[in-house]
């Protein structure tokens, strides 16, 4: 297997007849059932469907948080399945950032910090993490804001803190997971809009979301229902 991460300036995914099911004692639960999807470097490819149709796992999936219980992931040149722990850490460390909906801020700690401290405790000296972390925030419009905490702040900056974090370090591919589900319209068109920059200067964006606005600025909607992927609508953007 070859794990070149100097790759990363060319992501790409790529699954194959990709399956997870859940067990528990009354019942398996096929929450991905056999995906095969291709998404390239420089795009932003939003992925709906209804509650519950899978999105989250294959999100897990794909960032290694959760392990196939058949087919591949690839990304780039690496299988993410047969990474070790430490090969792991550092795909998400280099290559792939994730943001919840939530966006999982420490309230106690700025914008800045909050960036910076996944960096500072993957072994990059303060002064690096500083830089990247002032870069990202940046990169996402909210670089005078890096000194206030998460409670001085509104929704929309929150969420592109979490997203700042989440691209910090030269990553390329950024997963987001309902990241616009607790704002409002105008603030959700401001992520979306921020992604689509994100995938114009070369990112990889992949968003689950059930908010329809969003086709104005995504390259492609792949739909989900059961596990299986569906046709929506290609080149959803015009
Ligand atoms: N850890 C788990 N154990 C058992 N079943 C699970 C687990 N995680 C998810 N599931 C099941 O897998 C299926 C897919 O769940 P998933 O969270 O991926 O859906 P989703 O499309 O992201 O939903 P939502 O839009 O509500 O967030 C659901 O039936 C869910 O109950």
């Amino acid at each position: 297997m070859k794990s070149n991460f100097a790759l990363v300036d060319v992501p790409a995914i790529r699954l194959r007849n990709l399956t997870k099911e859940f067990y528990s004692k009354s019942e398996t639960v096929t929450a991905v059932d056999d995906v095969t999807l291709e998404i390239s470097a420089g795009t932003f490819t939003c992925l709906m469907g209804p509650s519950g149709c899978g999105k989250s796992t294959l999100l897990h999936l794909i960032s290694g948080v959760e392990t196939p219980t058949s087919g591949e992931i690839w990304v780039n040149e690496s299988n993410v399945s047969e990474l070790s722990q430490a090969e792991l850490s550092n795909f998400r460390l280099r290559q792939l950032g994730i943001v919840f909906q939530d966006h999982r801020l420490i309230p106690e700690f700025t914008l800045l910090e909050n960036v910076t401290l996944p960096l500072e405790i993957a072994g990059i000296s303060a002064v690096e993490a500083r830089t990247a972390g002032e870069g990202a925030l940046e990169r996402v419009g909210i670089a005078e804001l890096a000194n206030r905490y998460p409670d001085e702040v509104s929704g929309g900056q929150k969420q592109r803190a979490g997203i700042a974090r989440g691209i910090a370090g030269n990553k390329r591919i950024l997963l987001a997971d309902e990241a616009t589900g607790a704002l409002d319209r105008k603030n959700s068109f401001s992520i979306f809009g921020l992604f689509r920059e994100l995938a114009d200067a070369g990112f990889m964006v992949l968003a689950a979301t059930h908010d329809q606005g969003v086709s104005e600025f995504a390259d492609e909607i792949i739909g989900m229902e059961d596990g299986h992927l569906v046709a929506v609508g290609a080149e959803a953007r015009s």
